[in-house]
């Protein structure tokens, strides 16, 4: 073996082209920059005082990132919750913050959280940093913007998990993200399944509205999730002391940096706060900015029980909001509404119902009576792509109205909205407080009016005097109503879905108001039943029975949560039922009789009606961690064939109209295809309809037995048995019956299942009327007959199954060929994403990877969203709209001109990459 002779050559210094030399020395300049300015913020963090007076976001002790950020979004001085909780966030403290609708909370804790990882020098491989949760989808993706807006010169990388949208593809970038916005639901999922994501680093975690959170049931979901971040198991692990001096109200901390802080925020504080609180503060620095205000006390307290703050009393609402509301009957809300927005037609307005159904009804039904203002509609059984297209076409609307559900109540950031109307009586204060701070956001100014039922006011009235609210009484005139029954009436006539919708509208708003837990304000019993089913143009009301199971189903959850506070008003609630049936007439409050077998556990659910669609439920279900918000999808399917019964009322005393005959009509096959499906051979229809709720139809056949009525939990309509077996006849007036003798025969014949024909004098005959057997005998051979009939049928059949398969053919190249246009439309799309997000791997989805370099404001082009699921709604929405360029970063301007969820994410690549 040989050895290379002679030394070695000399192992100098790699010679490096001057570029790159210079390169390494200006990085590490910024090196050093960098690490002479984290000593500088460290310190100035320690030394500051949290009770100083900030004027300018300049003066607190944020990095100069964070302040380029701010200040390319056009934010200069902190709002009051911004002031005071952002250096109590920077020492390292659990901050429980309350602050009025519109006042800045995302800020408040979007802040500190970039702050926080770029003090512990956070990198794209150190994993998850930060994880902020919001209750809806939407309000995670106004979140997200949000971030990326102030985020834009941090070298975070940043997504989105909401679920709606393949798990795989956001699993895939899960594990480079630092920062996740995301919805419980989803989240929870990805922590259990995707592989390799660590969480157990995680700095900062961000309840946003968290008393939604809890309303919505999703507490379990976070004691999961705070268990997955925290090693070990539960509570946090923050080893951050706070003093406060109460004189001072000066808080000085010692931070561990390893420790996880949790910034918990909310616009309004229950009792429920404390669960969560106890689950996921450490000796938390409980921000009231509202209390402070009000009455000059310390706006920090480090001692305060959450929850039990005075926050929850003493709320106040924004300054440049005016509150009115107005009592109109139940059965004239729509008139009023429809008065309303025909008075305001240069409004951008938000109209809150109840229930989903209620919102699709007003929608189609206004659609079709075109208002003279672009209508849209909003609920959380809408398919995701459609809610993010609504929220955006809302947002960037200067004109229009969204009619929708209090999906929309918090937390959005509806841009310069004019008016907020509560057509329908919110659950509580808090709700009411929500809903109308949707307008009057941030300095600017708004109207929010509440129409109360006569039987609602009196209640109302005292609890928003126990909070301190001010809202005034206005009289709507006579003259500025709609006169809308007619036309309602004439919809569900030419239309059965209408009718089918007005239907589920009407079940679904008894249901929310029987399900309310305040029966001081919400009392079934005051309800004019009736005019309310004329007033959405049914022939009657629907009969409806609510049975609990489907609400325990439901109400696991948050059932749990209120069950303290449910027990002891239940008793105050029960309607009895039988009292009513001996004292009301005929057609007063049938099919809305109340029996409250399970009336606990229904209670547990007040507030809800509404909110079937209130949450992330796809992810929920997929996750298998169906919470007690899911009065999802997954409750009214379940509970469909058990639990509610909506028949169609008859008072056979009554005088009938046309529209009753049309309705009672045997063949309901000219209803809905989808309700037709679903009648079963013994009359029960039940409604497997994916978004509808909790119902079971039965269809009120006159030739069949009432099927279903009575059992446990049901509600015995008044006339259920009388009409239990009603007859074609009994169905027609008698003015019709006399109308002619073929017109008698012919019913005659159809009641016992013949087929008739009539012939030139208009006489009906059977269709098959046997032949004189003489005259037969007399045309030949019976069997030479029969196969001559069998041979000039058979030649028919021949030609008409030609026809059919002609016909059949051209349905199925019809239907190929849309598809095939549909298919090319997204690869195009696709196409298009995928060469706009050079700096991405892999294809869409609800989330994106937000490494980018700093922006230079020159932005990026955009796919538009794809829309490819809407539901049966979309078909009503233009596309026209919809933005598919964005050539401009607008941040967080007040405008809100933000193109498409996609857009701003791929955006985000550029805006949140390289260091600045
Ligand atoms: N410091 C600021 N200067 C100017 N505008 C601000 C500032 N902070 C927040 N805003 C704007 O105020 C509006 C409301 O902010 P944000 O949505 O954070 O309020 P919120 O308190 O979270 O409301 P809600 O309780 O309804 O969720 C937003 O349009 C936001 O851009």
């Amino acid at each position: 073996m040989s050895s290379k002779a002679g030394p070695s050559a000399p192992r100098g210094k790699k010679q490096r082209d001057p570029h790159t030399q210079q390169r390494i020395k200006s990085n590490a300049l910024k090196r050093k920059g960098q690490d002479e300015e984290l000593d500088k913020l460290r310190r100035d963090i320690a030394e500051f005082n949290p009770s100083t007076p900030i004027t300018t976001f300049t003066e607190l002790p944020l990095s100069s990132r964070t302040l380029r950020g701010l200040r390319s979004s056009h934010f200069t001085t902190p709002t009051p919750i911004q002031a005071t909780s952002i250096p109590i966030s920077l020492q390292g403290q659990d901050v429980l913050g309350s602050a009025r609708t519109g006042s800045g909370k995302t800020l408040a804790f979007l802040i500190p959280l970039l702050e926080r990882l770029y003090l512990e020098r956070w990198g794209p491989m150190d994993g998850l940093g930060a994880v902020v949760l919001s209750p809806t989808r939407e309000l995670a993706i106004q979140t997200f913007n949000a971030l990326r807006s102030i985020g834009g010169h941090h070298t975070f990388s940043a997504g989105l998990v909401i679920g709606g949208k393949s798990l795989k593809d956001e699993q895939d970038r899960l594990q480079r993200m630092n920062i996740l916005i995301a919805t419980p639901g989803r989240l929870l999922q990805h922590f259990d399944s995707t592989v390799g994501l660590d969480t157990s680093g995680v700095k900062v975690l961000v309840l946003d509205e968290a008393d939604r959170l809890l309303d919505l049931g999703f507490l379990p979901t976070l004691r999961a999730i705070i268990q997955h971040i925290t090693p070990g198991g539960g509570g946090p692990t923050s080893k951050s002391s706070a003093q406060v001096d109460q004189a001072t109200s000066i808080t000085t901390t010692t931070t561990t940096p390893s420790g996880r802080q949790t910034l918990l925020f909310s616009a309004t504080q229950s009792p429920n706060l404390v669960q969560l609180a106890k689950l996921s503060l450490n000796s938390p620095v409980t921000i009231d900015v509202d209390q402070h205000l009000q009455d000059g006390t310390s706006s920090v307290d480090s001692n305060a029980t959450p929850g039990q703050s005075s926050t929850s009393t003493s709320t106040l609402m924004p300054a440049g909001l005016e509150q009115f509301y107005a009592v109109v009957d139940l059965d004239r809300k729509l008139d009023a509404l429809w008065g309303f927005v025909k008075s305001h037609l240069k409004m951008k307005g938000v109209v809150f119902v109840s229930s989903c159904k209620q919102v699709r009804f007003i929608f189609e039904t206004f659609r079709r009576l075109h208002p003279g203002l672009p209508l849209m509609h909003l609920h959380g059984k809408q398919k995701q792509p459609t809610r993010l297209d609504i929220f955006q076409r809302f947002s960037q609307s200067t004109v229009a109205l969204l009619v929708c559900t209090d999906i929309a109540s918090r937390g959005l950031d509806f841009p310069l909205v004019d008016w907020v109307i509560q057509l329908d009586c919110p659950e509580d204060v808090d709700m009411y407080i929500h809903r109308v701070g949707r307008t009057a956001r941030y300095q600017s100014g708004g109207k929010g009016l509440t129409i109360l039922c006569p039987s609602e006011e009196e209640g109302m009235k005292k609890r928003w005097e126990e909070k301190g609210l001010e809202v005034k009484r206005i009289r709507i005139k006579e003259s500025k109503m709609g006169q809308l029954q007619q036309q309602m009436q004439n919809f569900a006539f030419r239309d059965p879905e209408i009718k089918y919708m007005g239907q589920r509208a009407f079940v679904s708003y008894m249901k929310s108001v029987h399900l309310q837990k305040d029966k001081s304000i919400f009392d079934l019993t005051q309800l004019p039943i009736e005019a309310f089913a004329a007033s959405l143009g049914l022939p009657g009301a629907p009969q409806i029975k609510f049975i609990g199971q489907a609400h325990q189903k439901k109400n696991a959850a948050r059932g749990k949560l209120q069950q303290e506070d449910q027990k002891d008003k239940a008793q105050g609630v029960k309607v009895n039922v039988a009292g009513e049936k001996e004292t009301e007439t005929a057609s007063a409050k049938v099919g809305a009789q109340v029996e409250l077998a399970d009336s606990e556990s229904d209670e547990s659910e007040v507030g809800s009606g509404d909110e079937d669609e209130e949450v992330d439920s796809e992810e929920e279900l997929e996750a298998g961690k169906v919470d007690g918000d899911s009065e999802s999808d997954a409750d009214d399917d379940d509970a469909d064939a058990k639990d509610d019964v909506l028949t169609s009322k008859k008072d056979k005393q009554a005088v009938r109209t046309k529209y009753d005959r049309m309705f009672e009509r045997k063949n309901q096959g000219v209803l809905a295809p989808h309700f037709s499906a679903l009648v079963t051979h013994d009359g029960v229809v039940q409604d497997g309809d994916e978004d509808d709720g909790f119902l079971t139809l039965k269809e009120r056949d006159h030739t069949l037995e009432a099927v279903g009525l009575g059992g446990e939990g049901e509600v015995e309509g008044e006339t259920g048995d009388a009409t239990s077996k009603l007859t074609s006849e009994e169905m027609l007036s008698k003015r019709k019956l006399k109308q002619g003798e073929s017109r008698k025969a012919m019913l005659k014949l159809k009641s016992s299942g013949h087929k008739v024909i009539f012939d030139d004098a208009g006489g009906a005959h059977e269709m098959y009327e046997m032949e004189d057997l003489d005259d037969f005998a007399k045309q030949g051979d019976a069997e030479a007959q029969r196969q001559e009939y069998l041979a000039v049928n058979r030649e028919a059949m021949k030609e008409a199954d030609v026809v059919d398969r002609q016909v059949a053919r051209e349905k199925r190249q019809e239907k190929k060929r849309k598809r095939k246009d549909r298919e090319r439309e997204e690869r195009l799309a696709e196409l298009q994403g995928s060469d706009e997000d050079d700096d991405e791997e892999g294809g869409g989805g609800g989330f994106r990877v937000t490494l980018g370099r700093p922006s230079d404001g020159s932005g990026s082009d955009s796919g538009s969203d794809t829309d490819s699921g809407d539901d049966d709604n979309d078909r009503n929405q233009s596309n026209s709209t919809r933005p598919t360029k964005r050539a401009r970063f607008d941040g967080g301007s007040k405008e809100g001109k933000s193109g498409d969820v996609e857009d701003e994410e791929t955006l985000a690549l550029r805006l949140l990459q390289g260091s600045a």
